[in-house]
């Protein structure tokens, strides 16, 4: 999938593992999604980019369980998800990455990543799996994955460190460790690029392309940053006013005069 360079991709052109249908979501008069279709293949890194206001958070939030949508359908790895709220996704292999809590905040790194499966639990089930004892039958295999897992996202230095204390690249790499915490073939990454210094977006991105090439997960990638973007989604679905408007390579995506209409906003 991946050129010698390491990181021109192509559509690998799985079997649909997400795919949304019809979805709607209104606000007051707002209406956020107006019928948004997608479909996210396995091994694809996916983009999902869109002019501000297009609907790309309302969506994920549809998608990952954050708030139900009005009408449509959310299906993954054949199943109908729709309205499934994130602890009852990630069983199936669904994880987003979330913006760190301000609790979260005030945990380490190590912390964090031995949290990240225990939050997955949900309501009925934490209170019993906080019970003393319930947690240290599990705290030496969760420990050994929380090492395993920071050493690869290149945070195995900053394991004692609060989370409150890192850099805005850093806590980008902390989310997406917390999320390979939970073993999900689909991540659902939300603005990696932002608020990340270049070196850092480097090894970001170099985490990605090795979680997709070698251990063959698929990503679907909201991202405003268009140089992220360029480097690493293939296919690039693009958004706008609640639906989608096309889909296709970013080359060519991104000489779409409908594209450039969407995003300058008739201005052209
Ligand atoms: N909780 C909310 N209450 C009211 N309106 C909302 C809410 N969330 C989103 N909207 C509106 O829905 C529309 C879509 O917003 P959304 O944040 O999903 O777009 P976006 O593509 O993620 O934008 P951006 O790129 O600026 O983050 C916008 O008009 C926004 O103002």
């Amino acid at each position: 999938m991946f050129g010698a360079d390491g990181a021109a991709l192509q559509n690998a052109g799985g079997d649909a593992i997400l795919s949304v249908s019809g979805l709607q979501k209104a606000f007051g008069g707002v209406q956020a999604l107006s019928g948004m279709d997608l479909e996210v293949r396995r091994g694809t890194v996916t983009g999902l980019i869109g002019p501000n206001g297009a609907g790309k958070s309302t969506l994920f939030n549809c998608m990952s369980g954050v708030i139900p949508p009005d009408s449509g359908e959310v299906h993954a790895f054949g199943r109908n998800i729709t309205g499934w709220p994130s602890h009852r996704l990630a069983p199936l292999g669904v994880v987003r990455t979330f913006q760190l809590s301000r609790e979260l905040g005030r945990l380490t790194c190590l912390e964090n990543l031995m949290l990240a499966p225990l939050a997955q639990l949900g309501e009925r089930l934490l209170p019993i799996f906080l019970q003393p004892g319930a947690v240290a039958r599990e705290e030496r295999a969760l420990y050994a994955k929380a090492c395993e897992v920071l050493e690869f996202a290149r945070l195995a230095d900053l394991r004692d460190e609060y989370a409150e204390n890192l850099s805005g690249g850093q806590k980008k790499l902390l989310e997406l460790a917390r999320a390979l915490m939970l073993d999900c073939e689909l991540i659902l990454l939300d603005e990696p690029g932002a608020g990340v210094n270049p070196a850092l977006m480097k090894t970001l991105e170099e985490i990605i392309i090795t979680l997709n090439r070698d251990q063959g997960r698929t990503f679907l990638i909201v991202e405003h940053d268009m140089d992220i973007i360029a480097r690493l989604c293939d296919p690039v679905i693009v958004m706008t006013e609640g639906r989608k408007l096309t889909e296709g390579p970013f080359d060519l995506v991104r000489r779409d005069p409908t594209v450039i209409e969407a995003y300058l906003g008739g201005v052209a």
